[in-house]
């Protein structure tokens, strides 16, 4: 395995190592190794990430492994560290955050040439842990592990896991910031990414004034992640800002398509590279919700609510817009970035929403078909996966509501309320199908890709995590293996494409999650 720790070499560190709590000035990071655990134990892995990083599965299985991705053995090459990031956390800027219980570990550089940080995340303390003891619970770290993965297969830029290692060691956690704390498991994933860089790696430089620091940041940044851009400059640093915005517009246009909701869109959380990261209170979407968000903590102003994550992903960049500021002479190629980020945004969303309803060429008039059906949604409560999978057997022939359809809706009252409308628009919806020149078939393919069978509803994350927390890790096995293959029907698995059962409505961990994690 080769290692070649870029991120190390080429930029600032911290002059002092180790976890001493510090205001870290001047440095993008800190030398911290991880603090060791009392019994590492693999819980999971993902075969496709290990194969990646070219680890075979008995290298997985060995020993030694559990070890090293535990947080207790390094392996030659391996050079851990804790990065400096600032960030703007609930709107408000909150200074010196960085990583305080996530180390890295190194940059492996694949035999195919492609570059893999891999990134301990609750690995224990570090100058940047704050008040916090470093370490993450189980429960958080399987769904952490699980989403991590069942993004990537679904198609969403992500950071990915390679491993869900258990410690052997407890947490003492408050699940709801109400008095009552409580010791749970403990474990560490290992998640990977080519760039952990986040957003608020940016501000912190800005907001302290070290515009060199900043500048040098920026350069590593492009030569490093972003290395198919050319030129020098200004005009250099305006397109690489233009294709963080598109590459976030891409991303929060594909959380939309799948009904994820991140729930904490800090600026700390949000990846240079536009990839979904820090997988905390979010939850996905059952019944069609725009104001759902997931996270206790955000239930009052709800900043971070389903439908607002475009907005908030503008306010996010613009927030880096600033940061930025200093490398340009003038505002206009940074608001010709946040420019490019809505219309990017309108256009991939455009072709998202005509692929859910299998249409071919989007037309500009869609745009009340698919709001129609989204205020349908919303106010007879039904089901988002299942009513857009329901479509895929819809027969224009016969605009009625399948039973797959009727499946679809969680109140029985609403059903029959609501059936009138269901008919209306089924009808909009034939007669549009019947003006979009397309094979059946080939119709059917793409919605089919377009929208999932399986994702990871909170619920069945909660079954997983209840099983494993009695020493059962069949749950996360089996989920894992569901969600490889989130486009297929896969006979024998419908527990895994149901909806949401009643009792997981108000349950913690199912539809409502702290950041205590
Ligand atoms: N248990 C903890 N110990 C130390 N620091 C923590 C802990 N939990 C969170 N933090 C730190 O608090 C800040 C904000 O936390 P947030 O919940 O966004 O991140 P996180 O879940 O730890 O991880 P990440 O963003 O790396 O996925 C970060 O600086 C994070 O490292
Ligand atoms: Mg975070």
């Amino acid at each position: 395995m080769t290692f070649d720790n870029a991120f190390l070499r080429e930029l600032p560190a911290d002059p002092e190592a180790g976890s001493r709590l510090r205001q870290v000035d001047g440095a993008l990071y800190s030398r911290v190794d991880p603090t060791p655990v009392a019994s590492p134990r693999l819980l999971a892995h993902s075969s496709e990430m290990a194969q990646a990083l070219g680890f075979s599965e008995a290298d997985v299985a060995s020993p030694w492994f559990a070890e090293v991705f535990g947080g207790n053995r390094l392996l030659e090459g391996m050079q851990p560290w804790a990065s400096n990031y600032g960030g703007h956390q609930f709107g408000h800027w909150a200074g010196q955050l960085g990583d305080g219980r996530a180390i890295s570990l190194g940059e492996v550089v694949t035999t195919k040439g492609e570059r893999w940080e891999l990134q301990l995340k609750g690995a224990g303390p570090t100058p940047y842990s704050r008040t916090a003891d470093g370490r993450a619970v189980l429960r958080s770290s399987i769904r952490e592990f699980l989403c991590s993965e069942a993004m990537h297969h679904l198609g969403v830029p992500t950071t990915r896991a390679l491993s869900l290692v258990g410690t052997g060691e407890t947490v003492l956690r408050d699940m709801f910031y109400d008095g009552h704390p409580e010791f749970e498991p403990g474990a560490v994933v290992c998640r990977v990414a080519p760039s952990f860089i986040r957003l608020g790696h940016f501000e912190l430089p800005y907001a302290r004034g070290d515009h060199a620091l900043l500048r040098q940041l920026v350069d590593f940044t492009i030569r490093r992640d972003f290395p198919h851009l050319q030129g020098s400059g200004e005009a250099l640093y305006a397109e690489w800002f233009g294709e963080v915005c598109e590459r976030t517009a891409q991303t929060i246009a594909q959380w939309m398509r799948v009904g994820f909701v991140h729930g904490v869109m800090n600026t700390d959380n949000l990846s240079i590279l536009g990839l979904t990261i820090d997988y905390g209170p979010y939850g996905w979407i059952d019944n069609f919700d725009p104001d759902w968000t997931p996270n206790t903590t955000d239930a009052g102003r709800r900043r971070y609510r389903f439908g607002q994550q475009m907005q908030v992903a503008w306010w996010n960049l613009s927030r880096l817009a600033s940061a930025l500021s200093p490398l340009f002479a003038g505002t206009g190629p940074l608001q010709a970035g946040l420019d490019w980020y809505a219309s990017t945004y309108a256009t991939v969303e455009r072709r998202m929403q005509a692929d859910k309803l299998g249409l071919a060429e989007p037309r500009a008039e869609d745009d009340v078909l698919h709001s129609q059906l989204h205020t349908l949604m919303v106010q007879a409560q039904i089901d988002m996966t299942l009513f857009y999978r329901a479509l895929l057997d819809f027969d224009p022939a016969r605009p009625q509501p399948t039973a797959a359809m009727e499946q679809a809706f969680y109140d029985l009252a609403l059903r029959e309320r609501f059936d009138g409308e269901l008919r209306d628009w089924l009808a909009r919806y034939a007669k549009r199908l019947g003006e979009d020149a397309q094979p059946a078939l080939q119709r059917r393919e793409r919605m089919r890709l377009a929208n999932p069978r399986y994702v990871l509803r909170n619920y069945l994350a909660q079954e997983a995590i209840d099983l494993a927390t009695q020493g059962d890790l069949s749950g996360v096995h089996t989920l894992l293996e569901v969600m490889r293959r989130p486009y297929d029907d896969q006979p024998g698995r419908e527990h895994y494409a149901g909806k949401r059962p009643d009792w997981a409505k108000e349950k913690a961990g199912c539809s409502m999650l702290s950041c205590s994690s």
